[in-house]
């Protein structure tokens, strides 16, 4: 039996959970926990990556040419390492502050009480204690919640009252309407995307106007010893577009140039970031890039992620624009279903994800 000491030691590894409200004060961290000189963790760094912001409202104006320079930035940006912000979204910033507020409460909450949601092992969806019990080492000092949302359904809501009761009703609601208004925005910024490569701002919106996605929360509590642990360890998202909003305390980095910098918080905007998905959809003409999430000291962090994938069972493939003698097919055929079921089952997303994954489907189908 694992048992916790009540000097806050734990008997014999690996610890049960990862209750944030023994370990955050304690000094002393965990092996599963500690990262690898490798993957050194470097929550002082204060150097900036310097990504554009993109102004939707230029993009949605009756200028042409305004329109056209959001667009080229757009393009600027995913050719070279993938990140951008956008301001000017038109998401209302009530909304976003109350999903934020929501978020406070939910992790606020017992242990005992989240786990009524608590994920099961091969699930993308539930809430989870870091991954102990998922995986044995560099284990993530985070707790997180996820969920899956498709337009033209309640499934947010109806997942929030399935898993945690009529009391979460409002909770659904809030997140219901938050999905909604990023999956809307990505299907703007897909616009954005299309016509920036050159083939019409209709192709990606239509790909991905039926979409699966993911909505995640995650919650970094504070941890005394930074300099070993990570929140989100170094990884580029299996998905197509990453929309994050992350409160002011900061911990985002970017590996880009052979360096890690921070995209430090700013107030109404979003972080918006390509996954590897669309990196396949675009014939690698676009990047998903190295990210991770640093902790600090003092303060926990939230971010809320929502991750736009495609419908389940829809063929990745690039549009035939972008195939040409210099650009050979970067990546073979595949479904959303079959990389979400590799990064869920056979393998833990990290930089890697969809040339090891591109390895594994050639092998399973010869
Ligand atoms: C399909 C997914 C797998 C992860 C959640 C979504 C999108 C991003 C992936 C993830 C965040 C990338 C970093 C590693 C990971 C294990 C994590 O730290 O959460 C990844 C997610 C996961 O497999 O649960
Ligand atoms: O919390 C963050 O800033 C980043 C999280 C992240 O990269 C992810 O959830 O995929
Ligand atoms: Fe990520």
């Amino acid at each position: 039996m694992v048992s916790c000491q009540p000097n806050g030691k734990y008997e014999v590894f690996p610890p049960p959970v990862f209750d944030a409200a023994v370990l955050s004060r304690q000094s002393e961290i965990p092996v599963q926990f500690v990262w690898p000189e490798e993957d050194k963790p470097t929550p002082d760094t204060h150097e900036e990556l310097h990504v554009p912001l993109i102004d939707l409202g230029g993009f949605n104006s009756d200028q042409p040419e305004v329109a056209a320079e959001v667009v080229r930035q757009v393009g600027v940006a995913c050719a070279e390492h993938g990140f951008f912000q956008v301001v000017n979204h038109g998401v209302p910033y009530e909304l976003v502050s109350e999903a934020q507020r929501c978020m406070e409460s939910f992790f606020s909450m017992p242990l005992c009480e989240k786990e009524r949601a608590k994920r099961k092992p091969g699930e993308s969806c539930g809430y989870a204690s870091s991954f102990t019990g998922r995986f044995s080492s560099k284990l993530p000092w985070k707790e997180t919640l996820s969920f899956s949302f498709s337009p033209f359904s309640s499934i947010v809501l109806d997942y929030f009252i399935g898993a945690l009761g009529e009391e979460f009703r409002q909770f659904g609601q809030v997140y219901q309407e938050y999905c909604e208004a990023m999956s809307g925005l990505s299907l703007k910024i897909m616009e954005m995307l299309g016509m920036s490569l050159g083939i019409g701002r209709a192709h990606f919106r239509d790909f991905f106007l039926s979409n699966e996605s993911i909505m995640r929360l995650n919650y970094y509590p504070p941890c005394q010893k930074p300099e070993l642990t990570l929140g989100t360890g170094p990884h580029c998202d299996p998905t197509s577009l990453t929309i994050l909003h992350q409160d002011d305390v900061g911990g985002l980095q970017v590996f880009t140039d052979g360096r890690w910098r921070t995209i430090a918080p700013k107030t109404n905007a979003f972080v918006v970031n390509i996954g590897d998905t669309f990196m396949a959809l675009s014939n690698a003409r676009y990047k998903s890039c190295l990210h991770r999430a640093v902790v600090n000291r003092e303060s926990a962090r939230k971010s809320l992620a929502f991750f736009l994938c495609p419908k389940m069972n829809k063929l990745v493939k690039p549009p035939g624009i972008l195939v040409d003698h210099d650009h050979p097919r970067a990546y073979p055929d595949f479904t959303w279903s079959a990389l979400l079921e590799f990064t869920q089952k056979h393998y833990r997303a990290d930089m890697n994800t969809l040339d090891a994954f591109s390895r594994w489907i050639q092998g399973t189908a010869a």
